[in-house]
Parts: structure tokens; sequence; C-alpha cells
């Protein structure tokens, strides 16, 4: 099983579970890696047999821009549920959404998940 990973999408939404969260923002950055079969691709050279990790950039942006949630589970189950419903190819996705910065006191570098999914057929 190959992998398209795009890394570090950093996009400023307003999900959590905070009014200041909603009211103010703060950035959220998405780790996501696709795993699908990209021999055709690397024997065709046709991009037309993988997938564009410039939509997939896209499509994440737009999600994480728009409909505020209170989890960074919820976000993150919402953007593998689209990816699955755009591309076919994909068999499994593996997305972490991460707060660098959340409204939360203490000393900690920053918090995240980490979603694991196989496409059910
Ligand atoms: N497992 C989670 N725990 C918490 C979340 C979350 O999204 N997942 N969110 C919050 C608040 O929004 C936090 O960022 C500010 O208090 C708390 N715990």
């Amino acid at each position: 099983m190959d992998i398209i990973n795009v890394n570090g999408i950093k996009v400023y939404g307003y999900h959590g579970a905070l009014n200041a969260e909603r009211e103010i923002g703060q950035y959220f950055i998405i780790d996501v890696s696709l795993y699908l079969d990209l021999m055709s691709a690397s024997k065709t050279d046709a991009l037309d047999e993988t997938i564009n990790y410039a939509e997939v950039y896209q499509l994440i942006e737009t999600d994480v821009k728009n409909n505020p949630v209170n989890l960074i589970e919820h976000l993150g189950g919402r953007i593998i549920d689209q990816l699955f419903t755009t591309y076919d190819k994909i068999n499994e996705i593996k997305l972490t959404v991460t707060k660098p910065s959340p409204p939360i006191d203490g000393h900690y570098d920053n918090v995240s998940v980490t979603l694991n999914r196989k496409r059910v057929s």
C-alpha cells in the first residue's frame, strides 16, 4: 500500500468547546496520510492515475475554515468522511489534528488527536 502525505496544513479556525475559541479562533494544523495504490501513477506519470494533493489541501483548508465544532476529533472525522467520499482510490486514512496553542493553562508543546480509518465498502 502506497501513501500520499500532506503535512503541516495550517488553517485559522473557530473550533473548540469554549466560547472564547469560537469568538477569537486559533490555528489548527492537519497532517494527513492517504493509503492507496500508486503503481499506475508511478508507471504512467499521469495525474489522473493518482490524487492531486493540491486538491486535498484545498478540501481540508475549506473544511477547517468553516462550520465550527466542539472537538478536534469531530473535525478530523468530518474531514476523513469528505476525503473518502471525494476520492474512491483511498483505502485508508491517517489524520492528525493539532491545536498548537489551546487556551489551557500549563506547560506543553501542543495537543492533538490522530484518527485511523479504513474504507467501509
Ligand atoms: N479530547 C478532547 N479534549 C478536549 C477538546 C477536544 O477537542 N478533544 N477540546 C477542548 C477545548 O476546546 C480546549 O481546547 C480548550 O479548553 C478541551 N478538551
